[in-house]
């Protein structure tokens, strides 16, 4: 079996698959001074709870978090006596091409979006994916990630004016039902909310233009589903497009003998 791990900024998640089959997954918070020890009894405790038997024997590794990789690397050699695949490293072989500026990074997350959306609807696709930041990645006619868009995620937004305005509170992101906010917490969802409808829809028309062909949009990331509801931003919405993602480019390691 395979242990998938999906690390961001703020959630980890960590899945099991039999085959192409997703048995389980688990969310946990990122913390890079999390040790391969803690993760085990973490991971080990809910897969007895729901009785899968430990034989994982891969494990695949995606990480926005440089640090976190020591200790789940620890995680795949002391429990599962393996050596995981971790993407971006050069061992990591990926069904795709990358052409964006020589020298610079491509956080692992958008390359394995790019993967996952390409595999299920071709090429010219905007990868939206709503996490700590709002990513847009841009997957050409072949599927190549060629560049896209970084903006400041929902909640990093919100978090922002409380901390920087002394009268502005902390406040969770919901769908505001009118634009004029009657409260500061409505006022405040308001900006957030319909402010990124704006800008999601804004990047899209802009991308597509500079695209020169027609475009598939799809979201994906913690915060997909409210967007969700405004929905003649995206053609198609996918859960856990990133763990998806991960199954296939591990698959593709395999196939094409790549010896860890
Ligand atoms: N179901 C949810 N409801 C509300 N907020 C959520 C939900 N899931 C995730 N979030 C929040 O959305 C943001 C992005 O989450 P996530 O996609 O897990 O981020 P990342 O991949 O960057 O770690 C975080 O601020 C997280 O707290
Ligand atoms: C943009 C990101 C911070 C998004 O991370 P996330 O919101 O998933 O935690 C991550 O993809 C990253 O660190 N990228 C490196 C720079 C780049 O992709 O160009
Ligand atoms: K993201």
């Amino acid at each position: 079996m395979l242990l998938a791990v999906d690390c961001g900024n703020t959630n980890t998640v960590f899945a099991i698959y039999d085959g192409n089959t997703q048995i389980a997954h688990w969310r946990t918070s990122t913390e890079w001074q999390r040790t391969a020890d803690q993760y085990y009894v973490w991971l080990s405790t809910l897969m007895n709870m729901r009785g899968i038997k430990a034989d994982i024997t891969d494990v695949i590794i995606s990480s926005t978090v440089p640090r976190v990789v020591f200790n789940l690397r620890v995680l795949a050699d002391r429990y599962f006596n393996t050596r995981p695949l971790v993407v971006g490293k050069p061992e990591c072989l990926l069904p795709v091409d990358t052409r964006v500026d020589s020298g610079t990074t491509v956080g692992p997350d958008r390359l394995v979006n790019t993967v996952a959306g390409h595999a299920k609807y071709g090429g010219n696709l905007i990868v939206v994916d709503f996490g700590t930041a709002t990513t847009f990645d841009v997957v050409a006619d072949d599927g190549a990630y060629v560049g896209g868009v970084i903006a400041p995620g929902v909640n990093l937004s919100l978090e922002a004016l409380h901390h920087a305005a002394a009268a502005l509170p902390h406040v969770d992101i919901s769908k505001p039902q009118k634009v004029i906010g009657t409260n500061t917490v409505t006022c405040m969802q308001s900006g957030v909310f319909w402010g990124y409808v704006g800008l999601v829809r804004e990047i899209c028309d802009r991308i597509k233009g500079e695209h020169g062909a027609p475009m598939q949009v799809i979201s994906t990331g913690g915060l997909a589903p409210l967007f969700q509801q405004t929905a003649e931003l995206f053609d198609a919405f996918e859960e856990d497009l990133t763990m998806q993602g991960l199954r296939i480019i591990h698959e593709y390691n395999k196939e094409n003998g790549t010896t860890l």
